[in-house]
């Protein structure tokens, strides 16, 4: 009501009663008495439009209350971006989004994701809810269940573990794909609820994670943020508030197995005993999945990754900073086991894990409770090793590298620090193979190729990459993209 007291009503009394006075006295009082009428009913109006505006901003809040709480940015799939890396393409496609409306919480922001998350295959299709979809596996995951006729929904927090423009390259190139990605965090547990009211979710890939073995010393508490309560918070929602519940496949890690010295490493073998508090978050998300299967009935497929390489992918890992380092003629440092040999790595193409991923979330099977609590009966529990079979020293990936760039690099052999490496890896894939037919097909020579070929591109470097690496139409072009990891 308006702060003055006087209402519509009282305005319009007042009017009437003017009009009666009027009625009984001379022409010039009778002017004078409908000027004030006049007056009153433009006050009337005005005092009308005033409280018919208010209700109508009530109404409005009322269903929308994100608008006034809360802002979820979005990039919006509609953004006609081209699938360049650049940062300039990126910042536009922000700019665009961020100055549509369909960029925030609101009728056009569901409708965004409601549009992303369709399946578009005539025969059904999934709809996936793609944790850390600016990521490395993520934008390769997503871009493969778009492209199979999927329906997806990214969501990223977009954190500078690593060169967030990265981030942002992928989720423009996500975006020219049709792939709306929610810039927020897994622990946002009021926002995943209304992910999962606006959109009927089949599945979550759940991707977000604080990787990386060695920063665990550095910043721990990022890893229990993301790793652990990320985690429960995104199987809270899946398990009490989705209906139906979805299907959870998310990342743990090869690096469970620790110090476990039995090879190749097999899903029942030991992963007691963690090396890294990395490794140690990513077999507590295997114990916590067990609780979430158990109580809630939730279907829960783990899978283990082993050292995933490829174009787009992760600066923080050793293959993409050896790369940068030797073509700025700048040293590294490689690590030795305490016995003199070499680190080896299972190393991993991303395409074969993009399959295997695939195949997880297709065979995962329904989950088995509901909202209310209860379950009505067992639910899949599973987990996979997703390596390549073949282990890799690490000294044999960087002559690869040497071979692929024309350059030496200028290496520094240390003993392994204490810092949570573990002297090697190596999968046993049976399991993944019988169950979704699980085959890795990419040596380490062929996929360092495509990634130095993604690199020198993306980065505009004036690299001659190797014979036959590259066709002469894949040409670098000169401008020059900086490199740093974390700038
Ligand atoms: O499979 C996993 O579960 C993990 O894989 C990856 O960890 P890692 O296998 O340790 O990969 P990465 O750091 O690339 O080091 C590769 C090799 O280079 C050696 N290495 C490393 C750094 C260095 O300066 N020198 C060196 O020799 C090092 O000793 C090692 O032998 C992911 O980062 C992690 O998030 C997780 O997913």
């Amino acid at each position: 009501m308006p702060s003055s007291g006087i209402t519509a009503v009282d305005a319009a009394a007042k009017g009437m009663k003017l009009e009666r006075y009027a009625s009984g006295g001379a022409l010039l009082l009778r002017r004078a008495t409908s000027a004030k009428l006049v007056s009153a009913s433009s006050h009337l109006l005005f005092r009308a439009t005033v409280l018919a505006t208010l209700a109508l901003v009530f109404l409005f809040t009322l269903h929308y209350p994100s608008l006034l709480s809360r802002s979820f940015h979005l990039s919006s799939s509609s953004a006609s971006t081209h699938p360049s890396s650049s940062a300039a393409s990126h910042r536009s496609l922000l700019m665009s989004s961020s100055s549509a409306s369909a960029s925030y919480g609101g009728a056009a922001w569901e409708k965004e994701i409601r549009r992303s998350a369709r399946p578009s295959r005539n025969d059904g299709g999934i709809s996936v809810l793609v944790t850390g979809a600016a990521g490395f596996v993520g934008t390769h995951c997503s871009l493969a269940l778009k492209a199979r006729g999927d329906g997806v929904v990214g969501l990223d927090n977009f954190n500078s573990y690593y060169d967030p423009s990265l981030k942002r390259a992928r989720q423009a190139l996500l975006a020219s794909r049709g792939v709306a990605v929610v810039d927020a965090d897994i622990n946002d547990g009021p926002l995943l609820e209304k992910l999962f009211d606006v959109a009927a979710f089949t599945h979550v890939l759940h991707l977000a994670a604080q990787a990386g073995v060695r920063y665990a010393m550095e910043a721990p508490q990022t890893y229990v943020a993301s790793n652990v309560a990320g985690l429960v918070s995104v199987l809270e929602v899946a398990a009490k508030h989705a209906d139906p519940q979805p299907s959870v496949v998310w990342a743990s890690s090869s690096s469970v197995y620790g110090l476990n010295t039995d090879a190749p490493f097999s899903e029942d073998h030991r992963t007691d005993r963690p090396a890294s508090l990395y490794a140690a978050t990513k077999k507590a998300g295997e114990a916590i999945a067990h609780t979430y299967n158990h109580i809630y009935g939730l279907s829960i497929t783990g899978l283990r990754f082993f050292t995933v390489y490829g174009p787009w992918g992760r600066p923080d890992m050793a293959y993409f900073f050896f790369a940068r380092s030797i073509v700025a003629g700048e040293p590294i440092t490689l690590f030795r086991a305490a016995d003199g040999s070499d680190a080896r790595r299972d190393f991993t193409y991303i395409d074969d894990v993009v399959k295997g991923c695939l195949g997880a979330l297709d065979t995962a099977g329904k989950s088995t409770g509901s909202k209310s609590g209860k379950k009505s009966g067992p639910a899949p529990l599973r987990v996979y090793n997703l390596g390549n079979t073949s282990p890799v020293p690490v000294t044999r990936m960087v002559a690869i590298l040497e071979k692929l760039l024309g350059k030496k690099a200028n290496k520094r052999i240390v003993t392994m620090p204490s810092n949570g490496d573990v002297p090697f890896t190596h999968a046993n894939v049976s399991h993944a193979a019988h169950d979704f037919g699980y085959r890795p097909t990419t040596s380490l020579e062929a996929g360092l190729r495509h990634f130095v070929d993604w690199f020198v591109e993306y980065y505009k470097l004036d690299v001659k990459i190797a014979k036959g690496a590259r066709s002469a139409a894949d040409k670098p072009a000169k401008k020059k993209k900086a490199m740093s990891a974390s700038s």
